[in-house]
């Protein structure tokens, strides 16, 4: 799915009002219709809904949802902002519709802002998407009233006050939404940590924009869906065999780090590869053995960490590597040699992408197409600090253009970086996964998949999608508080039934 700026979303109005054809009122309607739907699934009727309306369309969308509450019996009052003269048509339209009954109120100054209760739903409708400055007096109070309440606040289509596709400015007043309702498409600003923590559970709601426009709109972002994945999953054939599906080398493992090689070991068996080769220190050898026998183990010079690797490394359909590597001197010199010999599809990460930040020279020599899978402090690491989230975007796509690589920027939406530019947004997971040894087993699924001869962006989108889909089984079946990095290998293979039974 792709996401569209606040300006794209606007023109995908315009044509959707133009060609379809449709007044911009009933266009209105449909989203406040849309929106009115999944209220009416999540609040009872006991409960109060307070609507806050600015003067622009997404008041006129508080209006109109006003109404149509009304209809369906919930008790409803209406507070007005803004100044007349600031009013959008629709605004007005649908005030002039707003039923006698429901009350309205004019809010000039702080002194007229209503308690809100517990039990009170307010619709957050001040500002959409098209907010150009951080909110000022009036806006500014009344969204610092509704913060410091208690009532479950609703944003209608983005929270009041934040910037849809760019940095909003530290220190503006914002809505922090309970939930937010968003039509058509999801906000930029949704999937990206500092903002993303206004807007709550979010929810997309379709208000039939012009499939047409959507399909032609061109955009770098996008958030990847189960039908996107459900494309690209290949079926497993009757007459293959395990030649078929890839021979994979993982190289991690140190004193005290072993766990993480065996969990990214069970993890790319359990992403569907054919043959799996361990590479563990000496001192990794039983525990290797022990915990994942389907494995194959090739035993380190070294007593305690990374020091050689084999010689035959074209064999191997992936090569993935870092998972409890350490840091030694020795390990350091080793990657050093290992890049300075023809590779297999690479896929980096934890100390590999540590011992690459630290010797530059190794980065340069990084070759096309590899993965790799840093969290933001890795990242950071790499190509220094970012000033906001939308910089360390722009930060990633750098990277990838200069190494031609492919970046998995891990987080509650991981984003994959491309080297053409393209921004892919994860829709699964939870915070159950926040926890250690879930990005060994990332690791150990993309070295698995890579193997089996996806491509590197294939390999990263169904990856990441699956990794997160198996922490959403795993956190159905075990809750998110007790989610352990197995959990994942455990059910990555419900995950994988999920998008194989899904309907195309
Ligand atoms: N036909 C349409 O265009 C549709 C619009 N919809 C709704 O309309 C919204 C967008 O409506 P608008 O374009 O009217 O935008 P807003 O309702 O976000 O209001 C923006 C208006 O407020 C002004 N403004 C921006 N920042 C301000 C600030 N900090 N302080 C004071 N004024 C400020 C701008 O000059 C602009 O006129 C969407 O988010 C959505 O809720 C939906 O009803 C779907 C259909
Ligand atoms: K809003």
């Amino acid at each position: 799915m792709k996401i569209l700026s606040a300006a794209q979303t606007r023109d995908a109005d315009a044509y959707t009002i133009a060609q379809e054809p449709i007044s911009s009122l009933d266009l209105m309607e449909r989203a406040a219709t849309a929106l009115v739907q999944w209220l009416e699934q999540h609040f009872q009727r006991e409960r109060p809904f307070y609507i806050f309306c600015g003067p622009g369309n997404n008041g006129g969308d508080g209006l109109a949802a006003a109404r149509l509450l009304h209809q369906r019996a919930y008790d409803v009052y209406v507070f007005l902002t803004g100044p007349e003269q600031k009013r959008s048509a629709d605004f007005t339209q649908n005030l002039e519709r707003l039923p006698e009954e429901i009350s309205q109120a004019n809010l000039q100054s702080p002194e007229d802002f209503p308690a809100l209760s517990t039990q009170a739903v307010v619709l957050d409708a001040l500002f959409g998407s098209r907010l150009t400055r951080p909110l000022e007096g009036i806006y500014a109070q009344l969204v610092a009233h509704l913060n410091s309440g208690s009532a479950t606040v609703v944003a209608v289509d983005i929270p009041s006050g934040l910037f849809a596709d760019e940095p909003t400015p530290p220190g503006s007043q914002v809505v922090q939404a309970a939930y937010t309702v968003s039509f058509e498409q999801p906000k930029l600003a949704f999937l990206l940590p500092a903002s993303g923590t206004y807007v709550g559970e979010w929810q997309v709601v379709p208000i039939g924009l012009h499939p047409g426009f959507l399909q032609q709109v061109p955009s770098p972002y996008a958030l990847v869906t189960l039908h996107k994945i459900k494309q690209l999953l290949r079926p497993r054939l009757k007459f293959s065999h395990k030649g078929t599906f890839g021979h994979a080398l993982l190289i991690g493992g140190s004193y005290g780090k072993m766990g993480a090689a065996t969990l990214a070991a069970q993890a790319a068996l359990r992403a569907g590869l054919g043959l799996l080769t361990v590479q563990v220190p000496q001192a990794g050898y039983s525990i290797l053995q022990t915990a994942v026998p389907e494995a194959m183990a090739l035993i380190d010079a070294h007593e305690f960490h990374f020091s050689t690797f084999p010689s035959d490394l074209k064999k191997y359909d992936c090569l993935g590597i870092g998972p409890g590597l350490g840091q030694a001197e020795e390990s350091r010199v080793a990657m050093e040699q290992l890049f300075r010999n023809p590779l297999p599809p690479l896929v980096l990460d934890a100390d590999a992408l540590n011992l690459l930040a630290a010797d530059r020279m190794l980065l340069t020599n990084l070759p096309a197409d590899s993965i790799l899978t840093p969290h933001p402090k890795e990242f950071e690491r790499l190509v220094g600090p970012a000033k906001n989230d939308f910089h360390r975007l722009q930060l990633l796509h750098s990277f990838c253009r200069e190494h031609q690589c492919f970046v998995v920027l891990k987080g509650a939406h991981t984003c994959i970086g491309t080297p053409s530019g393209e921004f892919y947004f994860n829709s699964t997971g939870n915070a159950g996964m926040a926890t250690g040894g879930t990005g060994d087993v990332l690791t150990g699924i993309l070295t698995g998949l890579r193997a089996q001869g996806y491509s590197a962006l294939e390999t990263c989108l169904l990856g990441v999608y699956l990794h997160g889909l198996a922490g959403d089984v795993a956190a159905e079946k075990e809750g998110q508080i007790s989610l352990i990095a197995s959990d994942l290998y455990r059910y990555l293979g419900a995950a994988f039934q999920r998008v194989l039974q899904q309907e195309k």
